[in-house]
């Protein structure tokens, strides 16, 4: 197997800080954001974005990590227990956070779960990676980086960097 840096530990940096901006001018700020990265790897990000938008607003950004097991589609697994300090998402803005978006399942899947925690005014899907290969019909609204890649190799997001990398 080999490894293949494709975004630098900087320029995940400056990515995770433009996607603040880009969420703050589309929500029209921070007020009612509610930030949900997807587990297992989605909620490091999600974290870093939140850290981001507190930056670049001055607001406390609320972030949890979302399970979406129990969810997919295409495997089986039972529905994990809502945790307990589980927010209310009723009329926020919801925005799903994830390294890497492929077949689009995880994404799907965590459209139905963010639904037990509420009905949101708005869910939005920010992902620092687009790797494409859709297998539902799954669009970001927020992108890092579009990568092109051939449907076996793999995109390995490295959070402790953080940094990321095409292993094939
Ligand atoms: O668009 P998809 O085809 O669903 O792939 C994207 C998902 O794959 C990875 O998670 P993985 O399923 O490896 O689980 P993990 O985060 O727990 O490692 C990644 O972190 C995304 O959540
Ligand atoms: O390349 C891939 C595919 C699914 N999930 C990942 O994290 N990377």
């Amino acid at each position: 197997m080999s490894r293949t840096p494709l975004m630098t530990p900087e320029r995940v940096r400056r990515t995770v800080t433009r996607l603040a901006y880009e969420v703050i001018e589309r929500n029209r700020g921070v007020d009612g954001l509610l930030v949900f990265g997807l587990k297992s790897r989605g909620a490091a990000l999600a974290d870093r974005l939140a850290d981001a938008l507190e930056q670049a607003s001055g607001k406390a950004i609320e972030r949890h990590a979302l399970s979406i097991a129990g969810f997919r589609d295409d495997r089986d697994g039972d529905q994990a227990a809502l945790p307990d300090d589980a927010p209310s998402a009723e009329g926020r803005d919801v925005l799903l956070v994830d390294d890497v978006l492929f077949t689009g399942r995880t994404a799907r899947a965590a459209l139905d779960a963010v639904l037990q925690y509420g009905r949101p005014k708005t869910i939005r899907l920010a992902v620092l990676v687009d790797r494409g290969h859709r297998e539902v019909p799954v669009h970001p609204d927020f992108v890092g980086k579009v990568i092109p890649t051939k449907h076996d190799e793999r995109v390995v997001v490295d959070p402790s960097e953080p940094a990321v990398y095409l292993e094939d």
